[in-house]
């Protein structure tokens, strides 16, 4: 394993306590113009700046009178209209999806908020005159977790949308500051939750498990990590959606099943009957595949306990690319489609 590969993703992600308090700080001035009563929020983006709307619709879920849309496309659904908030996500403001869903948002008359570095939707949303929430440049989306999900829960708490977070973000901050301690990379195995994981995963194929609620989305997010960072297939299910489907495909000879390494995503709060569904399918399933991991979730609240599974997952995926000997920066194959798109 040799750090100096992962440097800049291992900077990034020691940073991501700081996006927090630093989101705390945005100019949340523009919003007066949006107090209305809106009738559904869309966030719209893809990759990493989509997580960040699948978060708020997770969190939002039980605290929310109105629905919460994650849109990952070039179009929209068609309730979307004039009494939607629709919140235009892109780090880098030039993912022509995300900029064609504004297009559409601006047709139809939603009203308007962009997050973004810059890029071609600050450009738009300026000339447009719709709220732009700047986040700093510099990192890659995927590691701007924070700077990228904070303002959407800061504009629906200042809109009175959402009650208001500042406990559960500092319950956030202190979670992940703890928690990067233990996941850094001088912090050997098995003490380091992460190491252990990607220790595990190397070679393997990762299939990862959340349940509805908490870890769905942290599931989601560990699949991606491990894609873009170590650059290896992942795939991701829920409980008790796989309980209806994909806990069947374990009966296939033992040379398919042998390289899969289950990880099931934890939480305290998850419901009782789905913690013993994980219990009768770990037990399904562990003699076939090569090992099943287990992660609990940290804190107390929503957010806390989501993030840390978030981070654990991030850790564990930079160090898998590590443990393969991989950049986990770079996604030349991402940067390889966008170029052949942009000649069509
Ligand atoms: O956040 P954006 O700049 O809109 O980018 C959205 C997505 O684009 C690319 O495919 C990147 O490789 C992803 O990591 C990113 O999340």
């Amino acid at each position: 394993m040799s750090i100096m590969t992962a440097e800049k993703m291992l900077d990034y992600l020691y940073g991501l306590p700081e996006q927090f308090v630093k989101s705390r700080e945005i100019d949340l001035s523009f919003l007066e113009r949006y107090r209305r009563n809106y009738k559904a929020i869309v966030v719209s983006g893809l990759g990493g700046s989509a997580i960040g709307g699948d978060i708020l619709r997770s969190y939002a879920a039980d605290k929310m009178d109105i629905p919460v849309i994650v849109n990952r496309g070039y179009e929209l659904p068609n309730f979307v209209n004039r009494d939607t908030l629709f919140l235009a996500v892109s780090y880098s403001g030039n993912t022509e999806e995300t900029i064609s869903a504004y297009e559409e948002a601006r047709r139809r008359e939603a009203d308007i908020i962009c997050v973004t570095s810059g890029g071609k939707l600050e450009e738009l949303a300026g000339k447009d005159g719709y709220g732009v929430i700047k986040v700093p440049s510099g990192l890659v989306p995927r590691a701007a977790i924070g700077y990228l999900f904070c303002p959407l829960l800061l504009v629906l708490g200042e809109l009175k949308i959402l009650p208001r977070a500042e406990k559960e973000l500092e319950e956030t901050i202190e979670i992940l500051s703890r928690l990067r301690d233990e996941l850094r990379p001088e912090l050997a195995l098995p003490a380091n939750k992460a190491r252990y994981i990607a220790e595990e995963l190397r070679g393997a194929l990762p299939v990862i498990w959340g349940t509805t609620g908490v870890s769905e989305v942290a599931a989601m997010r560990f699949k991606a990590q491990i894609n873009e960072n170590a650059k290896s297939p992942a795939y991701y299910n829920i409980f008790p959606e796989l309980n209806h489907n994909e806990i069947v495909g374990f009966e296939v000879p033992d040379s398919v099943l042998s390289g899969v390494v289950v990880v099931i995503l934890e939480d305290e709060y998850d419901h009782p009957r789905i913690k013993k569904r994980i219990e009768i399918t770990s037990r399904i399933v562990e003699d076939k595949v090569k090992n099943i991991i287990r992660v609990k979730s940290r804190g107390d609240s929503f957010l806390a306990r989501l993030f840390s599974l978030i981070y654990i997952g991030d850790y564990a995926s930079v160090y898998l690319a590590m443990d393969y000997g991989i950049n986990p920066t770079p996604v030349a194959v991402i940067d390889y489609l966008k170029a052949e798109l942009a000649r069509v």
